[in-house]
């Protein structure tokens, strides 16, 4: 997979070389750059902002630098954080990480000139996301959770693929709590079932625990839950 990523803080990508995303550059399974959008600047300040249409606080980020940003590292898919983009979901990191080249693009100030966007997707599939409803500076930190949702998705990125096929925020359900040894810390034992080595005794234990953890924490992904995935078992008589 190749992954451009334009920004004006490069710095922030220090992140993606290391552990796994590290390892998956390392062995050519994913191609990452990450561009200074004033690369694409002409003037002597590399000027990347200025004041908004409308008047309004804050700065907008120019559509110049992008476009001709955009030219140079395009086309492929466009993956834009913003406040207001759609919900960013598991089933999202699944479909991107099929695609050979997602490009990145990522905001400041009070966001990207709308003309950016537009123009882009006359040429390119756009996907403006959204990682949740709080406020951040800016789409760096969006960029790096969402490169780890889609690199370990990635195969031959974990060692253990059955961490993938297990996992059940992919099934629509929390996941089951974790344990490992000691058996017994600060007079809390870990549950009997999970000791027992009876694996369908343990399957149907953690499948209870993330019905009961989603139906506790996330009412909306209970009501989502289809219930064409509840076994026998879990049916409501
Ligand atoms: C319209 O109001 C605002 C517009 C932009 C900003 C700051 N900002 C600039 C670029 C950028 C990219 C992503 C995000 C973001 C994404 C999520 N889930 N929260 N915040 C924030 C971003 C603040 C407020």
């Amino acid at each position: 997979m190749r992954v451009d990523v334009i920004t004006i803080f490069p710095d922030y990508f220090g992140p993606l070389s290391l552990s796994l995303i590290g390892k998956a550059r390392g062995s050519g399974l994913l191609d990452l750059e990450v561009h200074d959008l004033r690369t694409w600047t002409s003037d002597v300040h590399r000027t990347v902002d200025d004041t908004p249409y409308g008047g309004g606080p804050g700065m907008v980020m120019r559509p110049e630098p992008w476009g001709q940003a955009l030219d140079a590292v395009g086309p492929g898919t466009l993956i834009v954080p913003s406040p207001v983009g759609k919900p960013f979901t598991q089933a999202d990191a699944q479909a991107l990480a099929s695609l050979d080249h997602l490009i990145f693009a990522c905001g400041r100030y009070e966001g990207i000139d709308q003309r950016v966007i537009d123009d882009a997707a006359a040429r390119m599939p756009v996907l403006e996301v959204s990682l949740g409803d709080y406020v951040l500076f800016g789409g760096e930190v969006a960029v790096i959770v969402i490169m780890e949702a889609i690199t370990r998705l990635l195969p031959g990125v974990l060692g253990n693929a059955d961490s993938l096929t297990e996992e059940s925020h992919a099934a629509g359900l929390l996941e089951a709590p974790v344990y490992t040894k000691p058996a017994s810390w600060r007079d809390r034992d870990v549950p009997d079932v999970l000791r027992s080595g009876d694996h369908g005794r343990i399957a149907r234990w953690r499948r209870d625990q993330s019905l009961l953890r989603t139906a506790a924490r996330r009412p909306d992904m209970m009501a989502a839950y289809p219930p064409s995935s509840l076994d026998k078992a879990d049916r409501k008589t």
